[in-house]
């Protein structure tokens, strides 16, 4: 197939995008395609190589566990920022226009890998600025659900190369997460972009 030349898609190839939450500042949405499928691979195998993936544990309840992905963070102004996400924040950027300082990365190696249901922590975030998770290598199932009883679980197939952008209102009222499955899946990078407080890391 032939590709878009530039980083970013223009409007006339990307696919259109899914709202699955609305809200006074954008909601959640999908965005499929806002990168193209060159790109999204050279930034998978260079981060792959070239971040110090940690293995972190966490206390639960009693016991002290794996937390079961690898991960890593930045301030997007490092100097030691890899090109590969320094590119990749200024395509984010300029889909979103949104002034993203951060980005935490999670390396999903197989279908154990996992993040529980959550919200993104709301002292870590400047008010009314949007998440951006940009996806990198195998797709993997997003869910998002209303933190109310009864709520439906909703879904989403995150395909390499598309953005999950989530507004920050959003947060106070959905839960996300990237569920185990026993499917054979591969890697997968999910790179997410935040406009963070300054003093916190
Ligand atoms: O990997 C993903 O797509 C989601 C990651 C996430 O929710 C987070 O890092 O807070
Ligand atoms: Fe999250």
């Amino acid at each position: 197939m032939r590709r878009a030349p530039s980083l970013l898609q223009t409007a006339l190839f990307a696919p259109a995008p899914r709202v699955l939450a609305e809200d006074a500042e954008g909601g959640v949405v999908y965005r499929p395609a806002v990168v193209d499928e060159v790109t999204q691979r050279r930034w998978f195998q260079t981060l792959r190589e070239a971040v110090r993936w940690q293995a972190q544990r966490r206390p639960m309840y009693d016991r002290v566990v794996d937390v079961p992905r690898l991960t890593a963070s930045f301030w997007l102004d490092d100097p030691k920022l890899p090109d590969a996400l320094a590119e990749a924040a200024t395509a984010v950027r300029a889909a979103v226009g949104a002034p993203f300082n951060a980005v935490g990365l999670n390396f999903y190696r197989d279908g154990r890998d996992s993040v529980a249901p959550h919200r993104d922590k709301l002292h870590m975030l400047v008010p009314g600025q949007p998440i951006a998770v940009l996806s990198l290598g195998s797709p993997r199932r997003m869910t998002l659900r209303r933190m109310e009883r009864g709520a439906r679980v909703d879904f989403v197939d995150l395909e390499p190369g598309s953005l999950f952008v989530m507004s920050h209102a959003s947060q106070f009222v959905y839960e996300h997460g990237i569920p185990k499955t026993d499917e054979p899946v591969g890697p997968r990078i999910s790179c997410a972009f935040r406009v963070r407080p300054r003093g916190e890391h």
